[in-house]
């Protein structure tokens, strides 16, 4: 059964309130889209992944992307689409912080979108389930880049600028080759499979129980 958005956002409360903290599903939602990303490559070692990261979870996930990869042998650059001050959610900045102990993965921040090296893949973290109204600089640029890229696109939780309730697109959005979506489908998200790419729902340990009284 396709959830709504506010649905999961209830049974993410519930699993946080019951001490499956939100920082453990950001951790099982990362490693699930590594590994459906690494299946489908192959051997992802010396590969450059390019990963757009925005403020709020969704970003999260992708800088536990980045750590996975990283572990991968992937080289792996992280564009953070604002500074690490105004990242959003406490499980975020905690992952920002690891990474920034990570010589083995590159840090950028900011509005620049020229780079030194021409990504294999490029992953968006940039919107995820909280996106509300046309999409904003520097998100804006970030996606742009995205879909004039000629290399493989993974989106996280759904494609950047797509509304995973409605179906619906805002004023730009990214068309991914691959979309992993966790615990269930929200409802909007299958709609769009010529954006989403080959899509997944992959459960990241939030207990059933959490469902219950939601669903
Ligand atoms: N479902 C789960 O159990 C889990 C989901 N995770 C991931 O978390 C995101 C949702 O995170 P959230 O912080 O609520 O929202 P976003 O990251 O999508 O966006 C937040 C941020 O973005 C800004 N914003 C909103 N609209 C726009 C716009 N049009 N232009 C520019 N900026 C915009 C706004 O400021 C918001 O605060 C979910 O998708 C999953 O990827 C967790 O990892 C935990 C498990
Ligand atoms: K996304």
């Amino acid at each position: 059964m396709d959830i709504t958005v506010d649905q999961m956002y209830q049974i993410e409360n519930n699993g946080h309130a019951m001490g499956f903290l939100k920082k453990f599903m950001m951790e099982n939602a990362g490693a699930a889209a590594v590994k459906r990303l690494v299946e489908k490559l192959g051997n992802v070692e010396s590969k450059k992944i390019l990963i757009y990261v925005g403020m709020g979870n969704n970003g999260g996930d992708g800088l536990v992307m980045a750590r996975h990869l990283a572990g991968y042998g992937a080289n792996v650059t992280v564009h953070l689409l604002g500074t690490p001050d105004k990242i959003k959610t406490e499980e975020s900045s905690w992952n920002w912080s690891i990474l920034e102990k990570m010589p083995s993965v590159k840090l950028l921040t900011g509005g620049k979108f020229d780079y030194d090296f021409t990504p294999d893949v490029i992953v968006d973290g940039i919107l995820g389930t909280g996106i509300s109204g046309d999409i904003r600089e520097p998100y804006v640029s970030a996606i742009n880049f995205i879909n004039n890229a000629k290399c493989f696109k993974f989106s996280v939780d759904v494609p950047s600028g797509l509304d995973p309730q409605t179906g619906e697109t805002a004023n730009i959005y990214v068309k991914s080759d691959m979309t992993v979506t966790f615990h269930k489908m929200k409802q909007g998200i299958p709609k769009r499979k010529d954006l989403t790419g080959e899509l997944y729902a992959e459960k990241i340990g939030i207990p059933p129980e959490a469902e219950e009284g939601v669903l």
